[in-house]
């Protein structure tokens, strides 16, 4: 199942935020869409997902298994998100209803989309938490996420999105929020879990290190317009556009770091 995104414009009060990104994601690669803030990654990723917000509209083309996304009725892109394409964002606290044990909240889609009963699912997101390195899976389900440190929110929300097994994962800046020390261990999940499933991944970052560390291929972004894409090995030894070459300035500390990527 392959994603291809042609000439995508956002617009919002009258600004055209996204001006006319075009990429693809093949079965199974790993693409980061990069840039500084402002750029527009979050927003190509909400239309992708039907999720832009009140009052922004979206032309041009995405298409999902040969399907046309834009337009589709939100019934049908309901159905999408969690079952064929599933979403990580930065920040657990927020994605997590803090009323609801974790172990409910993993098991949710599943029993919206495979339509198991009670038990099945109680038992499925033990399952999921401990697929996701949670401590404890079978005593970590019955609490709830402010009794979690940032990192295990965060594989909830990574269990969450997988639980139904997706075709793509969309994870936008799924470490920022977090130390870095847990910060490569949760990437170093991703890769595994996506891997494993033979996924496709579009991950969103600033950070062409956190990149490198995931994705295979990247596309530049810079005030709504893609600016350079291709092989990230290529991004990181020859950077042809300013962007590109601002990032890896930033990025260098990070990559050059013993034990780093690079
Ligand atoms: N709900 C909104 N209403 C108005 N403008 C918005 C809204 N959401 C985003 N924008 C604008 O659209 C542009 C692109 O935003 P977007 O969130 O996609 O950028 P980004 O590259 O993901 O940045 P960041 O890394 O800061 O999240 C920005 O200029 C932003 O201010």
């Amino acid at each position: 199942m392959s994603l291809a995104v042609r000439d995508l414009v956002i617009t919002i009060d009258g600004r055209r935020v996204v001006d006319g990104v075009s990429f693809d994601v093949p079965d199974g690669a790993r693409v980061g869409l990069i840039g500084e803030s402002a750029s527009g990654k979050s927003l190509t990723a909400l239309a992708v997902l039907g999720l832009l917000p009140e009052g922004a509209t979206a032309t041009g083309s995405i298409r999902w298994n040969d399907r046309e996304l834009i337009g589709l009725a939100d019934r049908e892109l309901a159905r999408l998100r969690g079952d064929e394409i599933g979403i990580v964002f930065q920040e657990p606290r927020t994605a997590l209803n803090p009323i609801r044990t974790v172990g409910r909240q993993i098991a949710e889609s599943v029993r919206i989309h495979e339509g198991i009963g009670r038990a099945d699912a109680a038992a499925r997101a033990i399952a999921e938490a401990e697929r996701v390195r949670l401590p404890d899976p079978a005593q970590i389900v019955r609490r709830y996420p402010h009794q979690l440190s940032g990192g295990q929110r965060q594989r909830v929300a990574i269990a969450m999105a997988l639980a139904c097994r997706p075709r793509l994962l969309i994870a936008d800046e799924p470490t920022t929020a977090l130390d870095v020390t847990i910060q490569a261990d949760i990437l170093e999940l991703l890769h595994g879990l996506v891997a494993q499933d033979g996924m496709s991944l579009v991950f969103i970052t600033h950070d062409l290190a956190v990149l490198s560390q995931i994705a295979t291929d990247a596309v530049v972004l810079d005030d709504g317009r893609v600016v350079e894409s291709g092989p990230l090995s290529r991004l990181l030894t020859a950077p042809e556009s300013a962007v590109t070459q601002g990032l890896l300035r930033d990025a260098t500390a990070t990559l050059w770091r013993p034990g780093g990527a690079a």
